[in-house]
């Protein structure tokens, strides 16, 4: 195989590789629908040079100069996302998992497990390697030792913490009361209001993890990447949470060592 073809194949590639990824990055959101738009215009567009119709092609010009420049206003939140998120791509290997160990994934998975019992509403993001600095200040700052009994009382209504998140980075509580960005994603459940909105809005900017619980059920959902998965059980939180801290360590053991 000649220099040229391995070169043209490499090209190719890539390029697939890339509109893979940035479609994985837009799917569910509100770029989907301008995509299909601004398609359906570069079609008409297509069609209108061919057929030589001048002033159609004239207008639809200006128009996708105009549909250019405010592209990044607009999408300005999504932008920032995608940006984020490949950024993410591994860079970062700040030792997030460090201080995790069973005593503080289980003292988590009882709050939750009562909380749930009891439909306690709670919002907690577990951040790993993405800083969250810019979230936790949006609340009420704290530098506290994950226990079952702190982070139960902090959810009570009476509590004046209870409303919004509650965040640990590095195994500790470092703030609760926190303002998140909800996810603008079109294709969740309706049924579903703020609190697992802001769960998943959490985890699309970030690689944290949210746990909610519902108050209105009692139900718990983990929400990673994006996705939200709903009606864990104590012992599926168990092992989530175990599996994620598990899976960082051996991905860290292998980046040191090989
Ligand atoms: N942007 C946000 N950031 C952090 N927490 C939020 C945010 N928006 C709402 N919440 C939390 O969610 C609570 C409201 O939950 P809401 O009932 O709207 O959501 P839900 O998903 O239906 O949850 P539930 O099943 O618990 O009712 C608020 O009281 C607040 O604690």
């Amino acid at each position: 195989m000649s220099w040229k073809i391995i070169t043209s194949l490499l090209d190719i590639f890539i390029i697939t590789f890339i509109i893979y990824y940035l479609l994985n990055i837009i799917s569910g959101t509100r770029a989907v629908q301008l995509i299909k738009g601004l398609g359906l215009i570069f079609l008409v567009a297509l069609f209108s040079q061919l057929l030589e119709l001048n002033t159609v092609n004239w207008f639809l010009d200006s128009f996708l100069t105009i549909i250019m420049v405010a592209l990044p206003i607009v999408f300005q939140p999504e932008l920032r996302r995608a940006l984020e998120q490949i950024g993410r791509g591994g860079f970062l290997k700040e030792q997030f998992w460090q201080n995790w160990g069973p005593k503080e994934i289980n003292e988590i998975v009882l709050a939750i497990a009562e909380m749930s019992e009891q439909k306690i509403g709670a919002l907690i993001v577990v951040s790993r390697r993405v800083g969250l600095k810019n979230y936790i200040e949006t609340g009420i700052q704290l530098e506290a030792k994950i226990s079952k009994q702190l982070l139960y009382s902090i959810f009570q209504h009476e509590s004046p913490l209870h409303d919004g998140a509650l965040i640990i980075e590095n195994a500790k509580i470092k703030a609760a009361s926190c303002f998140l960005n909800l996810s603008t994603r079109s294709d969740i459940n309706p049924r579903l209001g703020t609190r697992h909105r802001a769960a998943i809005g959490i985890t699309e900017d970030s690689d944290a993890l949210a746990l909610v619980v519902s108050e209105e059920t009692g139900v718990i959902s983990v929400a990673e990447e994006g996705q939200l998965s709903r009606h864990l059980d104590k012992s599926e939180l168990r092992e989530k949470l175990s599996h994620i801290f598990a899976r960082s360590k051996e991905k860290s053991f292998m980046r040191r060592h090989f």
